[in-house]
């Protein structure tokens, strides 16, 4: 079974406190499906990639919150944050779900179905833009969606972001994962980190930046799991 010490302490000052947060507020209310995808996950070489449970619980309060009943993600991997949504739709609400990689999603897919949420689940393997962009070419789908959630590859995020503040309804949200990039956003350059890393790093800068200035939302962001961002459509 994953244990508190399995994560980082994420953006915390030390373990034990993340320990406490996860084992106080967290695990308690954590759903079983939940606890049993982190356990399907846990011996992949990259979980350290799924969503961080203190993060997808406030997701949850989101989609709660907004009443979801339609929503888009975006970076699926074996489903933490995808199962979370769909237990918070209602028996009608539906995900889309892209990811280019189907076999991750499948190694959760058991768990999904045994929680009894698969039908609300479309998945689609693909480059996460021409989906979305598919979906603006259908003038209903403008301010369609009650939620997003975008934790896929991160020089894109810009990009997602242009589509989806149009494919979200006025009073919508939209979530980012990964906006302080472990700590990384706040340290001068560093020439040992990886070119990959550091092209996230580049783009995450980026984000911050312009959605500070985006007027069409309101933000927070939050320093849980690895730093998310929670944009408001306002207009
Ligand atoms: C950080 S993981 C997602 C974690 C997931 N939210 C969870 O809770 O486990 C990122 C995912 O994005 C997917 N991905 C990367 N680039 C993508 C792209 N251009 N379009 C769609 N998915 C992409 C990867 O295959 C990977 O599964
Ligand atoms: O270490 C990572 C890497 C990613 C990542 C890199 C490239 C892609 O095309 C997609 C994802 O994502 C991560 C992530 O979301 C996280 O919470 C922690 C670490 C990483």
């Amino acid at each position: 079974m994953a244990k508190a010490s399995d994560f980082s302490k994420g953006l915390l000052q030390s373990e034990e406190l993340y320990k406490y947060i996860l084992e106080t507020s967290v695990y308690p209310r954590e759903p079983e499906a939940l606890k049993e995808l982190r356990r399907v996950t846990h011996n992949h070489p990259m979980a350290t990639m799924a969503t961080a449970p203190d993060a997808g619980q406030l997701m949850e309060m989101l989609l709660n919150l907004v009443n979801a009943r339609k929503t888009i993600e975006v970076g699926v991997f074996t489903g933490y944050s995808l199962l979370l949504t769909a237990l918070a739709l209602p028996e009608d609400g539906k995900v889309i779900a892209i990811d280019v990689n189907r076999s991750t999603y499948e190694l959760g897919l058991p768990v999904i179905k045994k929680a009894g949420v698969e039908h609300k689940i479309d998945f689609r393997e693909s480059e996460a833009l021409p989906v979305l962009d598919e979906l603006l070419n259908h003038k209903e789908n403008e301010g369609g969606f009650d939620f997003a959630f975008v934790d896929a590859d991160k020089v894109s995020y810009l990009k997602y972001h242009e589509r989806l503040v149009r494919l979200i309804k006025v009073g919508g949200i939209i979530v980012y994962d990964n906006t302080l990039w472990g700590g990384s956003v706040a340290e001068p350059y560093d020439s040992s980190m990886p070119e990959g890393k550091r092209e996230a790093k580049k783009t995450i800068l980026e984000l911050n930046k312009k959605l500070s200035a985006d007027q069409r939302v309101q933000i927070s962001q939050a320093a849980l799991g690895d730093g998310i961002t929670i944009c408001r459509r306002l207009y």
